[in-house]
């Protein structure tokens, strides 16, 4: 990293990457959505054997990349529990179980 030759020129690079990183979450929003609409319960909105799988395999791919596990896992939770949050309110599922309209 010693191409950069102040602070100012890694946040440029720092943004670009982030334009690319939410371009994907848009991405995998859709996808999220999607699966929300096989779902007709809270639980399996959340899904938790799935959450640790996904949070496994993030794990595995940050290390083989040497990057850290560690934040992996802690970005990887954080992003699930929001697309929880939005498949649960996008989804026709409600807390208690019973399906119901995305509308109040
Ligand atoms: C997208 C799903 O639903 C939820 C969101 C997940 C995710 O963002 O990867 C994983 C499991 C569920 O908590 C799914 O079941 O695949």
């Amino acid at each position: 990293m010693d191409r950069f030759p102040d602070l100012a020129a890694v946040r440029t690079a720092i943004d670009a990457l982030d334009a690319e990183l939410v371009a994907l979450l848009a991405r995998r929003e859709q996808l999220v959505r999607a699966a929300a609409r096989f779902k007709t319960n809270a639980a399996a909105v959340r899904a938790p054997d799935r959450v640790e799988q996904v949070v496994a395999r993030a794990r595995s791919l940050a290390a083989a990349r040497g990057a850290s596990p560690e934040v992996a896992e802690r970005v990887y939770r954080a992003m699930i529990a929001a697309y929880v949050e939005l498949e649960l309110s996008a989804a026709a599922v409600r807390e208690d179980g019973t399906a119901g309209s995305s509308s109040p």
